[in-house]
């Protein structure tokens, strides 16, 4: 193990939180040819800790495993299935700490917001705990004499996670709680740069019972991997959260096995600021919106579009406050935003403020001088956005906030919409007959009114055009993992008797 590894397993509480090795039925893997790849602290580009890549007779052998383990886990009614998520569920808020430790330093967000994230994860697992036991199906009013009819709810079968780097807890629980309650045994890759919070969570699934085989993380090459997982007929469901580019590939993969897609895809969040919006409170709100996750967030506010009565004092508020933010490492307190996942992350955010600029774009604040690290990028404030701009066109997934100007409400509406991405978006104004004609028009999975805040257990999490395909929580998550089954029950005789 390296020096900062063994200085993590020091933070820790429970120092076997922290992990080096794949989970395959029930074991802890080494990689068979010997391949490994360093995992590091974004902030001090310390490597923390090593992960084996598995070989692709390993990966087969995740799915033998979850084949032979479906058989009992399916078998068990739904309330067996809940008290073992609910297990899990108490598992994981006793050892917050812990794991919120574990993804600050693999991911880089502060503590506050790792301990954040934890929670968040948490509440999905005691949502589907409790949502495996309402599957229900049908009776249906049958045309056909003597028959009786109705649907059962199955559980759809092994199902593949591929997941992010940017939420390396919740986005792994929010699928998989859903799969188990369900009945399918999971096969979870979580991302390279990541992997601990991923390992974290099957050190605690074994602890809570759920039995080997059912729960695996592996880890390996991402492109070998996932074209394993997608050319496995045994696998029935692919569930992936990440970029619209790698979402494109997982479903030409997956096209040969025809499986169930969830997909979970990248944003372009256009939060727009009516006319009668007190500018601080909308600026502020707008702060919120951009720079959650150091804007590695698919929720961020990519483009903020402010009626042209306002935007000049809306400006100088999100400058005012956008100066405020400290920039550090996310162990240290008081830090609002960590570093960037990677020195590539950087460039790229560097590539399109200097694109934005060089197209005619103002920089109002900005200035790199003061990153406290080479993985860290200074919030960065662009005025005079046009949509011809990479800041415009694209997820920047960067503290890079660029804010246009616009006129009328059928004027938003067209910048908003001249996206193929349709996640989230935001609207701030108190008109009630702006909100509903905004909320109708924009086309987008998820618009909030007046709040940053807008997901939770309950909400159907998801995007529509390029941002997605299916819902993530909610009363229909669990329904990525079911089946819906029909059955005539014929020659019964009549109910009469005669
Ligand atoms: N819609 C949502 O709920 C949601 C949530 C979080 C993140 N995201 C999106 O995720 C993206 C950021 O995360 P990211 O950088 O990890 O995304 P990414 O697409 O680069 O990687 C996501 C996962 O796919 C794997 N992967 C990468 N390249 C691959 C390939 N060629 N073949 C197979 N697998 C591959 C990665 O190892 C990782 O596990 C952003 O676009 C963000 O909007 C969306
Ligand atoms: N913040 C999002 C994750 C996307 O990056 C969420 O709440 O699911």
């Amino acid at each position: 193990m390296t020096t900062l590894s063994t200085t993590l397993a020091k933070r820790l509480e429970d120092p076997r939180l922290f992990r080096q090795y794949a989970y395959v039925n029930g074991k802890w893997t080494h990689g068979e040819g010997g391949r490994e790849e360093a995992v590091y602290d974004p902030a001090t580009n310390e490597a923390i800790g090593h992960i084996p890549l598995l070989e692709a007779n390993q990966i087969t052998a995740a799915v033998d495993a979850a084949e032979e383990a479906f058989v009992q886990w399916r078998a068990l009614r739904a309330d067996e299935r809940c008290e073992k998520l609910l297990a899990w569920y108490d598992l994981i808020q006793a050892n917050r700490e812990d794991l919120a430790t574990i993804m600050t330093l693999e991911q880089g967000k502060p503590l506050p917001d790792s301990r954040g994230e934890v929670q968040y994860g948490a509440s999905f697992v005691r949502w589907f705990a409790e949502e495996g036991k309402r599957t229900y199906g049908d009776t249906i009013p049958s045309p056909i004499p003597n028959a009786s009819l109705g649907t059962l709810k199955e559980p759809v079968g092994i199902s593949a996670m591929i997941t992010p780097w940017n939420f390396p807890l919740a986005m792994i629980t929010r699928k998989a709680a859903a799969a188990l309650a369900a009945g399918c045994p999971v096969i979870i890759k979580p991302a390279n740069e990541t992997p601990f919070s991923a390992l974290a969570l099957a050190e605690l699934a074994e602890r809570a019972g759920i039995p080997e085989g059912i729960f695996n993380v592996v880890l390996g090459d991402p492109p070998e991997v996932s074209k394993i997982l997608c050319s496995e007929p045994r696998i029935r469901a692919l569930s992936f959260t990440g970029s619209t580019r790698v979402g494109r590939i997982l479903i030409e993969q997956s096209a040969n096995t025809v499986k169930r897609l969830a997909l979970e895809l990248g944003g372009n969040a256009p939060f727009i600021v009516g006319p009668d919006m007190d500018p601080k409170e909308a600026a502020y709100a707008a702060v919120a919106a951009k720079f959650q996750t150091a804007g590695q967030d698919c929720l961020a506010a990519n483009r903020i579009l402010v009626h042209e009565s306002i935007h000049d004092e809306f400006v100088e508020q999100f400058a005012e406050r956008m100066s405020a933010l400290t920039v550090g490492n996310g162990l240290e307190s008081e830090v609002d935003l960590g570093p960037l996942i990677h020195r590539q992350a950087v460039d790229k955010a560097a590539s399109i403020v200097d694109d934005a600029v060089s197209k005619g774009a103002t920089m109002i604040a900005g200035d790199q001088s003061q990153a406290p690290g080479e993985n860290f990028f200074m919030p960065v404030l662009l005025t005079n956005v046009t949509a011809n701009m990479k800041v415009w066109r694209e997820e920047n997934f960067a503290p890079v906030a660029g804010i246009t100007k616009y006129s009328s409400d059928d004027e938003v509406i067209e910048m908003a919409n001249d996206t193929e991405y349709g996640l989230a978006a935001y609207i701030y104004t108190h008109d009630i007959r702006r909100i509903w004609k905004l909320m109708r028009a924009l086309e987008y999975g998820m618009v909030s009114v007046n709040s940053v805040k807008m997901t939770g257990p309950p909400v159907p999490f998801g995007g529509v055009k390029q941002s997605g395909l299916g819902r993530e929580g909610g009363a229909t998550g669990i329904d990525e993992y079911l089946e819906t089954k029909y059955y005539c029950l014929g020659a019964l005789g009549s109910v009469s008797g005669s």
